[in-house]
């Protein structure tokens, strides 16, 4: 990305990343929600003008330089409101409304800074639904990745139906022994997630030249986590799926060169 753009990413990155150790960090126990209340009313007075920090600078910063919109920001901190209210979700509409307020969010962050690309013919709308599939897709993937570990503080990060549907509980969970019905449930699964990065593969070449590489190259990696999870039988309460230094390294030219396709503009599509 240009050193502007790399920047403002940062800034998003590190916002995110405080928000996310509010409730996932070691103050964790003492987080309320009045210190979500607090950490929102800090973020409207960043996006006035008025960072409390040098890190809240870095993204007013940002605010100024590019059209990022204030709402998923609120809405990341209203995920991490549902976080500290519920540990279980009922089917994958509710699982579906988590990822997006943690996750597809990013996403819709993202954009502003990252641009579209001037001769793309996309709709705004089908690249932003793009950057929130791949929002959502990276958090189904981390959650599937991360099923024995959330488990393990007592969470479940999967829809209970599903889980129903294939004969598993909770306690088969907690239990953490892979079994055709896991298997079965996790195939599923996996399958869903593949089908939200092919979603968010449609939308990388609509994106400034610039930022393609990194974000194909990003989508790659998450995405072959799922890969590791089937080479580990599905075992995912006790090996942590992970992708090789080595892969990842043959990632990145494969995802440069793919970042190489222009969007898809009139003259294109009359050369055919
Ligand atoms: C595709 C288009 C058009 C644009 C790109 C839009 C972007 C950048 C989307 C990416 C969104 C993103 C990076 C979401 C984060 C999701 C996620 C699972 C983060 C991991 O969070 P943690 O749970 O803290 O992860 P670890 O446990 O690995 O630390």
């Amino acid at each position: 990305m240009t050193p502007e753009r790399r920047r403002a990413i940062w800034a998003i990155y590190v916002w995110c990343r405080r928000t996310d150790e509010l409730v996932d960090g070691p103050n964790a126990p003492h987080i309320t929600p009045t210190a979500l209340d607090r950490w929102e009313a800090r973020l409207e007075d960043l996006f006035n003008g008025r960072p409390f920090d040098m890190l809240d600078a870095a993204l007013a910063n940002t605010v100024n330089k590019f059209p990022v919109n204030i709402q998923p920001f609120k809405d990341m901190i209203e995920g991490m409101r549902m976080d500290l209210r519920k540990s279980r979700y009922k089917n994958f509409d509710e699982l579906y409304l988590y990822c997006y307020y943690v996750a597809g969010t990013v996403g819709l962050m993202s954009v502003p800074v990252m641009g579209i690309a001037p001769e793309s013919l996309a709709s705004t709308e089908s690249v932003y639904n793009a950057a929130l599939a791949l929002g959502i897709a990276n958090q189904l993937t981390n959650i599937l990745r991360d099923v024995g570990e959330d488990a393990q503080r007592g969470r479940i990060y999967l829809p209970q139906d599903e889980l129903a549907q294939e004969g598993l509980s909770d306690e088969d969970i907690f239990s953490g022994k892979v079994t055709d019905k896991w298997r079965n449930f996790m195939k599923k699964q996996i399958k869903r997630a593949r089908m939200l990065f092919h979603e968010a593969e449609k939308g990388v070449k609509e994106l400034n030249a610039s930022s393609r590489w990194p974000v194909s190259a990003s989508l790659m990696l998450y995405k072959q986590i799922l890969d590791e999870i089937e080479a580990n039988d599905y075992n995912n309460f006790t090996k942590r799926a992970y992708v090789s230094k080595a892969k990842k390294l043959i990632a990145l030219p494969v995802a440069y060169v793919r970042s190489l396709v222009a969007p898809s503009t009139i003259s294109s599509s009359h050369r055919n």
